[in-house]
């Protein structure tokens, strides 16, 4: 199905596909593999039992990474360091040079610590392995058991064929930590023809500006992406309106921004519609504008962290973004979405979330799903259960197709099931509240039945609305007023046939 080879792309090596490979709904494996080695992450950042040479002091993950290497035979030494392929790179020459110098520099007379003497008598072969560290590994953070967001992390590991695998901004495949810890998926989510290169996303931020995307991957992989939509002559998450919109034109075209470059000043390509050239003080307006909502949007996302959203609620109302595609709607429309939804005002709330998946969508394409385009939907159906039971079983059932097909179908997944959780209980509550179903006696008896106190979920029953004291194991997803009513559910939904 697949081989590693030279790439086209002139990026190295790549993982391409020997053969036509067609996802379908649920998606398709095309890799499962073990991991090569686990490097836990450091609890205390201390360096682990062995003393941190003096030089690494600053990085004792590194050198309890180097420390769990050499416990490891010589076959999986070999495979670890043939992750290596770069052939002059900058990184590696520096600290080679720099580890060079450290040891020049030591007289005679000093004693050195064995494990800093182990270092620097093979100062090559350890160069080789934190370039593999940085450049390769892949880290290893499965979802909480009960799908309630990523769960803890089991450190970072090395694989032979997914670390293989270059990245892109549009990738066609996704990449995810079993929920072990020690093993990583490759899915296919859309056609790949024969000979085509295999893409995974390495950092989950495919909607932020290419320079964000290019930074960040800088930051983290030392290299510059040259992908599609990085290498493209505009950046596709930045448009503005068109500029003949300031004199209250008809046009309704767009402005996409020139990718940016460090030597011109920023411009904006003519009109999409009307094909209007922006003027220089346009541009320069318009960048003013973006770059004071980006403010904006970090300062109130800090401020939503720490006192509550709530705390800045006029100022997240007022968010106006350049354009309703600009990446920086989708930002705005998710602060508004979560506000409206803090407020209790679920109609506003859902409007924003629509807004927000419409914005991922035009931008990526409707060819592409992300995880996080799933979980926009999921907070879409949250917010609608409110509002129109049949929408929000829309939305959960958009949610739990788009991560079939990232995560497998089967239902063994924890966002897969917390997805497919909260699409029962809108399906059930519909059953309920379209057919006036429930025997009179029996919703009276349930409710007789409850315990008294306070309840301890936020949730009505999932039968009759009173609130719930019994909890089922994750989330908000089916909650019961009592254990007769809990039990009626139950064979509700297995005489549907439904798993959950
Ligand atoms: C995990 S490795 C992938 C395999 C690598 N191509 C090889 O030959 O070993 C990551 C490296 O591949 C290259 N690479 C991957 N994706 C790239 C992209 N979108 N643009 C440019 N270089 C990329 C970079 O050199 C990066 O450091």
């Amino acid at each position: 199905m697949i081989e590693i080879t030279q790439t086209k792309s002139g990026r190295g090596l790549g993982v391409v596909a020997t053969e036509d490979l067609h996802p379908g709904i649920f998606g398709l494996k095309v890799i499962t593999e073990e991991a090569l080695i686990v490097f836990p992450t450091l609890e205390d950042q201390s360096g682990g039992s062995s003393k941190v040479p003096k030089f690494l002091e600053p990085c004792p993950q590194v050198y309890a990474d180097w420390y769990r290497y050499l416990q490891e035979p010589q076959s999986i030494k070999d495979r670890i360091l043939m992750l290596y392929n770069e052939i002059d790179c900058p990184q590696a020459n520096a600290l080679k040079n720099y580890l060079h110098k450290y040891k020049d520099g030591i007289n005679d007379t000093e004693e050195i610590d064995k494990d800093e003497k182990q270092i620097l008598n093979h100062i090559g072969e350890f160069v080789q392995f934190t370039m593999v560290i940085r450049f390769n590994s892949v880290e290893l953070q499965p979802p909480a058991r009960d799908g309630n967001g990523p769960g803890p992390s089991y450190g970072h590991g090395l694989f032979d064929q997914a670390c293989k695998m270059n990245h892109s901004c549009k990738p066609n495949c996704v990449w995810f930590t079993t929920q072990d810890g020690k093993s990583k998926e490759v899915r296919a989510i859309s056609i790949i023809r024969k000979h085509e290169e295999l893409t995974v996303d390495y950092n989950g931020n495919v909607l932020d500006a290419t320079p964000q995307r290019r930074d960040d991957l800088f930051q983290a992989k030392g290299f510059l992406c040259e992908c599609v939509r990085c290498a493209a002559d505009h950046d596709d998450t930045r448009r503005f309106k068109c500029i003949t919109q300031q004199t209250n034109s008809q046009c309704t075209g767009y402005h996409f921004l020139c990718q940016p470059t460090y030597s011109k000043a920023p411009s904006l390509m003519d009109c999409n519609c009307c094909g209007r050239r922006p003027t220089e003080d346009y541009v320069h307006k318009v960048m003013k504008e973006e770059m004071k909502l980006v403010r904006e949007i970090n300062e109130l996302d800090s401020i939503a962290d720490t006192d509550g959203i709530v705390s800045v609620k006029d100022r997240i109302k007022r968010l106006d973004p350049p354009h309703t595609y600009h990446s920086l709607a989708e930002k705005c429309y998710l602060l508004q979405g979560e506000l409206y939804s803090a407020l209790g005002e679920y109609k506003s709330s859902a409007e924003a979330f629509a807004k927000a998946i419409d914005c991922r969508i035009e931008i990526l394409g409707t060819d592409y799903w992300s995880q996080a385009t799933a979980f926009t939907c999921e907070r879409l159906g949250d917010a609608l259960k409110y509002v129109n039971i049949e929408e929000a079983e829309e939305a959960y059932r958009r949610t739990v197709r788009a991560l079939e097909l990232m995560r497998g179908g089967g239902h063994s997944d924890p966002y897969v099931k917390c997805a497919m959780k909260k699409l029962l209980t809108v399906q059930q509550s519909s059953v309920v509240l379209s057919s006036d179903s429930l025997p009179r006696e029996e919703c009276l008896k349930g409710i007789a039945d409850a315990p008294e106190g306070p309840p301890v979920t936020d949730f009505p029953c999932r039968l009759c609305g009173k609130p719930s004291i019994i909890p089922t194991s994750s989330r908000d997803a089916l909650s019961y007023c009592c254990e007769f009513h809990k039990q009626m559910h139950h064979t509700a939904v297995r005489d549907r046939s439904i798993a959950f």
